[in-house]
Formats: C-alpha cells, structure tokens, sequence
C-alpha cells in the first residue's frame, strides 16, 4: 500500500492497528501506530526509513511492486531505532550495494544492531544531497531526540520535512493526515508522546527547535514516523514543542496513590478536597497508581504545577506499584514541578518518608514534611489532609 504525500512523495510504510505496548511493554499504545517509510521518485530515488522487523517481509514486497529495488539509488535512516531500520537487513539482502545515508552514530547503531558493514554514507547538519529536477535533501543531526543517532531530512522545493520521531505520535490512522484525523485523540497521543519520550530532553530539544527555526525553511508538511503526518498547519506541532519544552505545564494538580484498604485513598480525597477549598479554578485529579496506565500518569504529572503522592506502609516500605512509577518519574526528569508525599501506616510507618525522599531525588520541590496518617482518618488527620491540599494549592497559585 502507498499514499501519495506530494507531488513524487509516497508513504511506503506500516499501519499497525493492533499494536497495544511499545519497546517491549513500556509504552501503551491504544490507538495503535504506524512505522512510515517514504519513497521519492525524482531523477534520482530515495527511501526514507523502514518499518519494524516483524513486517519487513510485507514492506519489501510492497516496496517491490512500487519500484523496481535496484533503482533505488539512496536509501535515508533517519534513525537506528529497530522500529525505523528493522527491515533494513531484508532490504539489503536484494540491494546490498545501495548508498545509506545517515549520521556517525547510527552508522554505530545499525552496525551495533545488524553486524554488518553496509555502504555507509556519513552526514551531518548541512550536507546536501542532490536528488536531481533541482530538488535537494538537506540533513539536520537531531542527537538525543531521542537517540544519538537521530535526524531529520529536509525536502527542498517540496518544503517536506522528513522529522522521524519528533512530532510523531502511537496513533493508527487510515488517512494518514492531521486534518483527516479526530483532533482530541491526535493532540492527546501527541502529548503523551512528548511526556513519555521526549520530556528527559527538554533542553536539547529547545535549542534544536530554535536552531530548525533559524534555517528558516519554508515547511509544508512535517512527515513523521510515527502516526499522522502534519500537512495542515505543520507549525502548530512545532508551536507546541516550544510550549512543552518550556518547563511546560496547566492549571491542574495531580494526586497519585495507591492502598490496600483505601485509608490512603480517602486521605487522597481530603488532599484533593483541600485543594478545591483554596483554589476553585485549578483542575485536581485523583488517580489509583496500580488500576492506571504509567504513561498516561507521566502525561498527567506533565501537565501538572504539583504532585501529591501516596501509599500505605508495607513491610518498612511503599507498594510496589508506586515504587516502580517513582522510578519512572525521575527517569523523566521533570523540571519546576512541586509535591508532596502521604500515607496510612500501623506501626513503624516508613512510606510517606520514603516517597518524599524519592520524589526529591527525582527533581520535585517538596514542599511540606510528609503526612502520616495512623491506620485512618480521624478529624485531626482529616483536618491535617485538607491542610495539606490548601497548602499545596498556596505553593501553586
Ligand atoms: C502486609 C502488610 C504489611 C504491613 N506492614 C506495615 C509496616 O511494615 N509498617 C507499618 O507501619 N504498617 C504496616 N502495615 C499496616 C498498614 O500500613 C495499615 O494497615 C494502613 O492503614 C494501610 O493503609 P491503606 O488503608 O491505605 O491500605 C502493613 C499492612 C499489611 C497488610
């Protein structure tokens, strides 16, 4: 299957309806995804990207009955990721011989993933490459978005930048486009997708996007490699990375916690209660860590001024749920976030001490010492509860 993009553009690559976890089962992904490959027919023939390894066998013979193989003169990878170059080694197999343009590091990656020494062609930001009919690719290294090896391609005269993951989104779509595609489910897998992915980069990324910005290339359409492509507006996704890499955030409080016997639970409702007292603008969200999703959580704490964690004491420690989303938070590197911890407990009452500690560690400006709370509430610690909603609220406003 193909589709037309513009003029000698066509999208070669993969809808992927039924994919439900990504790289392994970190990543949710409910709406799917797609894996876009690109194929440019001008006086000379380029491939942009490949698909994943389990369809590399349907994407070289759908790329056979589009293009004779052994006319394809340039072959792009943006990105060493298996999800982009996983059908490279099949593809190769039929034209061993092709030129692969891409940066030192995936030169590293490919290698490092694929063991074999392939006719690579090193470039960095700047280096062109003549396509003929006056049409020309200019490469921008991407380093750290989100691998060292990453760039984006630039299509001269037809103004398409290639972005690969920037801008992308798990998002399956039958057409491909941002203005045919429901725009609540586009711009909320888009977020998550930064959250998840592109959130530990934040400052790297703000000087790559200032530094795409002054090239001052005339964009028309940003073909992703992951889910839709934006051809309506393409500068509204770049808009929005400039806001979310900015320390981004809404008007919402988060609160997270996980119980055994829901005393943390209602001491979370408290909190969240409190909150509401002192600020009846502000959005508060209250969410069971164990019965969530980890990366609509980490979408949620991305939009979030404040955090309020909580768990019960478990043999000296937290539940193990929560353990693990702390790790995760900090492996996020959120910057210029508050919080602030709490828990039930019965005798020794280790837990909100514990998360406070792993939440600083993680970045956050604790902004309360941690609320403990003995077995449940009582009116002195329901009163404390509320407090320490009002409190963060305060911080917040
Ligand atoms: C398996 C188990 C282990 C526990 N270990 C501890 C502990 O080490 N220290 C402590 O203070 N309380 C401990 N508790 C007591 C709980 O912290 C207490 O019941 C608390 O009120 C539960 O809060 P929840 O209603 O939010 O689940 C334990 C409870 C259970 C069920």
């Amino acid at each position: 299957m193909k589709k037309l993009i513009k003029n000698n553009v066509d999208w070669v690559g993969k809808i992927d309806w039924e994919l439900r976890k990504f790289h392994g089962e970190e990543y949710s992904t409910y709406n799917g995804s797609s894996y876009n490959a690109y194929l440019i027919r001008e006086e000379k023939n380029v491939l942009i990207d490949t698909v994943w390894l389990p369809y590399a066998d349907e994407f070289v013979q759908n790329l056979e009955s589009e293009i004779d193989l052994n006319t394809i003169d340039y072959i792009v990878i943006n990105h060493g990721e298996m999800d982009h170059s996983g059908s490279l080694p099949k593809l190769m197999e039929k034209i061993p011989h092709t030129p692969i343009y891409c940066t030192a590091n995936a030169v590293k990656s490919l290698k490092g993933q694929y063991h074999k020494d392939w006719n690579f062609n090193v470039v960095k930001t700047d280096d062109t490459l003549d396509i003929g009919n006056g049409k020309s690719l200019v490469f921008v290294e991407m380093r750290m978005l989100h691998w060292p090896d990453s760039m984006a391609t630039y299509l001269t005269k037809d103004n398409i930048l290639f972005s690969n993951d920037a801008f992308g989104q798990h998002y399956a779509s039958e057409h491909l486009f941002n203005d045919l595609s429901d725009q609540c489910v586009l711009y909320q897998e888009a977020l998550k997708y930064y959250a998840n992915i592109l959130t530990p980069f934040n400052k790297i990324l703000k000087r790559k996007l200032d530094e795409v910005m002054s090239l001052n290339l005339d964009i028309d359409i940003i073909a992703t490699s992951h889910g839709v492509i934006w051809r309506d507006n393409p500068m509204q996704i770049i808009e929005k990375y400039q806001q979310w890499c900015d320390q981004y955030q809404e008007n919402q409080i988060t609160i997270l916690y996980d119980t055994m016997w829901n005393g943390t639970k209602h001491t979370a409702e408290m909190i969240a209660e409190g909150i509401r007292m002192a600020d009846s603008e502000v959005v508060v969200k209250v969410f069971n860590v164990a019965k969530s999703d980890d990366n609509d959580l980490a979408a949620e704490v991305f939009k979030s001024k404040a955090i309020a964690v909580g768990s019960p004491t478990v043999s000296n420690s937290m539940l193990r749920a929560l353990m693990g989303f702390l790790h995760y938070l900090k492996e996020l590197k959120f910057q210029n976030k508050k919080a602030a911890a709490f828990g039930c407990y019965g005798w020794s009452g280790e837990s909100p001490k514990e998360i406070h500690a792993m939440l600083e560690d993680a970045g956050f400006e604790l902004i309360s010492e941690p609320l403990k709370v003995n077995w449940n509430l009582t009116d002195e610690t329901k009163e404390q509860a509320i407090e320490l909603g009002k409190t963060i609220a305060r911080h917040t406003m």
